[in-house]
C-alpha cells in the first residue's frame, strides 16, 4: 500500500521534521479548558511518537494511540524509559506503559468497541497527513467509531496547496467544518500564522502559513 510505504520509508530515513521535541503548545493551553475528567480516555489517531501522548497520561488521561510505524511506537516508549508489554490482538498490537497505550497497525482498523470510552480526541497532524480521500474516510471513521460524548482538539495547517504539495497537505478551515460539521460542532480557537517558525516552507516560497485550532465536540 503506497501511503503505509510512504510513512514507513520517512520513519526509516528519520524524516520525522513533523515531531517536536516539546510538548504541543496548544495542547498545553486548551486542553484543561475542556473539562474533561482525569481518567477519561483520550483517543490519539496517527500519534507518531508526539511528546503529547506522555503529557496527557501525565495529567491524569489513560492515552490510547494509533500509529502505523513500530519504529514510531518503539520510540516513544524508550524514549519515555519505559518497557511496554507488547500483546498481539491480529490487525492491531498494543504496547503499554504508564497510562499510555498504542495500537500499532492502520487506524482504519480501529473499531467502536475499542474507543467506547474514549470521551477525548487530540488530532495534531493526523488529519492533514492524509490526502483528501483519505481526509473523507478518516471523518467518517472517526465519527462512526467514538461515543456521543467525545471531545477534543484539531490542529491543522493551511497554506497555498499549488505552490506546495503534501503531506502535510493544506486543509482549509471550511473543509474542516464540512468534514466534521455534521458529527461535531466545530470551533475556531486560534488561526496562526506560523511561517515564520517553519523556515522549511519559508524557503519553499511560501507567505503564509497558518495552523488553526478547532475544538470539536460530538454532536
Ligand atoms: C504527520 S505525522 C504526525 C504524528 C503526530 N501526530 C505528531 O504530532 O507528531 C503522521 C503520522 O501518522 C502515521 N500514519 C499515517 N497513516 C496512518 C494510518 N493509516 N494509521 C496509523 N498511523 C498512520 C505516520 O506513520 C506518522 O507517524
Amino acid at each position: 500500500m503506497v501511503h503505509e510505504r510512504f510513512w514507513q520509508d520517512r520513519w526509516a530515513n528519520d524524516q520525522i521534521g513533523f515531531h517536536l521535541d516539546e510538548v504541543n503548545t496548544y495542547l498545553r493551553h486548551y486542553w484543561p479548558a475542556l473539562g474533561l475528567a482525569p481518567g477519561s480516555r483520550v483517543l490519539v489517531p496517527l500519534c507518531g511518537k508526539t511528546l503529547d501522548l506522555a503529557w496527557l497520561a501525565a495529567q491524569g488521561y489513560r492515552v490510547l494511540g494509533v500509529e502505523l510505524a513500530e519504529k514510531a511506537v518503539t520510540g516513544f516508549f524508550a524514549e519515555q524509559g519505559s518497557q511496554p508489554e507488547i500483546r498481539d490482538e491480529g490487525a492491531l498490537v498494543r504496547y503499554s506503559a504508564g497510562g499510555v497505550e498504542i495500537l500499532l497497525g492502520d487506524f482504519f482498523a480501529l473499531d467502536a468497541r475499542e474507543v467506547a470510552e474514549c470521551t477525548g480526541l487530540y488530532d495534531r497532524a493526523a488529519l492533514i497527513a492524509l490526502p483528501p480521500e483519505m481526509r473523507e474516510r478518516y471523518a467518517a471513521h472517526l465519527g462512526s467509531i467514538l461515543p456521543a460524548r467525545c471531545e477534543g482538539l484539531m490542529v491543522t495547517l493551511e497554506y497555498d496547496q499549488e505552490r506546495l504539495d503534501g503531506p502535510p497537505f493544506s486543509v482549509p478551515e471550511a473543509e474542516v467544518r464540512q468534514r466534521f460539521g455534521t458529527d461535531w460542532s466545530v470551533e475556531l480557537l486560534e488561526r496562526q500564522d506560523v511561517l515564520e517558525k517553519n523556515w522549511k516552507f519559508a524557503s519553499r516560497g511560501l507567505d503564509e502559513l497558518f495552523e488553526p485550532v478547532f475544538r470539536l465536540q460530538r454532536r
